[in-house]
């Protein structure tokens, strides 16, 4: 019994080493063919402004930023791959489009996808987002959280969500404890697109006038949620913890700063679903999946769950939310009527609250089912070694409130990232290869 154990898990790390190996290889090709053709084809494409021609930096600061990676032949250094990881997810923020950008984001929206893998308009859209005119400014029209909805250009909607911290507030209490962090929807997002889970609407930061762009597009009823604090103004807005000024967010000299969240094309109906390991927020109360090791059992039995991809979809949230440290996964969303529908990976702002604190129970679909899409694994794999939080910084840097993470979050990254990967190697040697599901996360089958 013994021998064979240890056969088993022989088996399963030469399996694990052979799997790596296959996963980074056709990465090392592909920066080698990247650096002998990005300047070729950066130069023939006719929309990038050749005299900016870097990707990234928000407002043009010239040549601040390289990176191109000078890759060696077969001598491929670790910072080489995250120069060229970080070249290759930094939106370019000054690229031209030949139609409106609002119209390009609404067309990406697919059921297994918000964006498509690494589109270059990308950065026009998210431009278009932080930099457009606000038309209107209302309450935010779901959820519990203050939150405004606004109108772009006249014709695109969009959630702002404000600041309620300074970037090195630390969030102790509950694993769900305080209000909303909107850069954590920022780093969210980019995290979604370097795992290749493209399940998160665009954001990107903003910081607004209050008098120049907020109040002349108010409506009347926002307008009454107003007030003045220390010579600065502030509201409060209406949501279930929106009662009144000591509720409210106030600007600082004049500038109020947030997050902008694209509003999906409304054409796409959702449905509501509540998470299977979602948390019962009552003191001293456990739910069923805190008590019971063999839940997952339950879950499967489930019709909705026991065939399909909605639990594979719940395993690799649970991962992306340990990585972000959000256990406020109460509810998610599908879209309505389509089959295939990805779980929608929306609202990530109790996110990024105690970089000291990983909290071990958000990997609860991964533990107690002991699955994971291969695709999902393999990008993982190849994040290690400090590598995920290099590139998330490097992406992170060029937004326009920046920095977004502190360096305390962005080393959690990096732990966590190796906790999942532990625990991804526990359920190969406890079920074998039966852990590693290879269906796409993309299509779904
Ligand atoms: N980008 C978006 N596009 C379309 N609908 C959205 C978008 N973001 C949020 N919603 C809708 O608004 C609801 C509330 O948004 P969100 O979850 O961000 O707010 P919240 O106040 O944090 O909610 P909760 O209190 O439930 O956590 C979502 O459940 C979803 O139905
Ligand atoms: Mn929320």
């Amino acid at each position: 019994m013994k021998t064979k154990l240890r056969l088993l898990f022989i088996g399963a790390a030469l399996f694990v080493i052979y799997v790596s190996y296959k996963i980074l290889e056709p990465e090392f090709s592909r920066m080698k063919e990247r650096s002998e053709n990005s300047l070729r084809s950066r130069a023939s494409d006719e929309n990038y402004d050749t005299e900016n021609h870097h990707r990234g930096k928000f407002d043009i600061d010239n040549g601040a930023q390289t990176h191109e990676a000078t890759v060696k032949e077969g001598n491929v250094t670790i910072n080489q791959v995250i120069d060229s990881m970080i070249e290759r997810y930094s939106p370019y923020y000054g690229y031209k489009l030949n139609n409106t950008p609002w119209n390009i984001a609404a067309q990406w929206v697919e059921p297994r996808q918000i964006h498509p893998e690494n589109a270059k308009e990308l950065g026009a859209v998210l431009n278009a987002m932080a930099k457009g005119t606000i038309t209107s400014a209302d309450f935010g029209q779901k959820g519990t959280q203050l939150k405004l909805t606004l109108m772009i250009d006249d014709v695109q909607k969009v959630i702002f969500k404000p600041a309620w911290y300074p970037r090195d507030y630390i969030v102790t209490g509950t694993p769900y404890a305080g209000r909303d962090r909107h850069n954590a929807e920022i780093a969210a997002f980019h995290l979604g697109r370097i795992l290749e889970l493209r399940r998160t609407p665009l954001a990107i930061g903003r910081r607004l006038s209050i008098e120049k762009e907020i109040l002349p597009a108010a409506t009347a009823r926002l307008k009454t949620t107003f007030f003045e604090k220390d010579g600065e103004s502030c509201f409060y807005g209406r949501c279930l913890y929106c009662k009144g000024p000591d509720d409210g967010v106030c600007a600082s000299h004049g500038i109020i700063e947030g997050t902008l969240v694209l509003w999906l094309p409304t054409d796409f109906k959702m449905t509501i679903h509540k998470h299977p390991w979602s948390r019962t927020y009552r003191d001293g109360v456990q739910a069923k999946w805190e008590t019971d090791d063999a839940y997952c059992a339950k879950v499967k039995k489930v019709p909705k769950f026991n065939s399909g991809h909605q639990l594979l979809d719940i395993i690799d949230t649970s991962i992306f939310d340990y990585l972000i440290g959000n256990a406020d996964r109460h509810h998610y969303e599908t879209f309505e009527n389509k089959e295939d529908s990805m779980l929608i990976i929306l609202d990530n702002g109790k996110s990024f609250g105690n970089p000291g604190v990983d909290e071990l129970t958000i990997l609860a679909p991964l533990y107690q089912c002991c699955q994971i899409r291969a695709s999902l694994w393999q990008k993982l794999l190849t994040l290690q070694d400090g590598i995920l939080s290099k590139v998330l910084s490097g992406i992170l840097a060029n937004d326009p409130i920046a920095p977004v993470l502190t360096q305390p979050h962005l080393d959690a990254l990096d732990r966590r990232l190796k906790t999942i990967l532990d625990q991804i190697q526990a359920c190969i040697a406890e079920v074998g290869t039966q852990a590693i599901v290879f269906e796409s996360s993309i299509k779904g089958r």
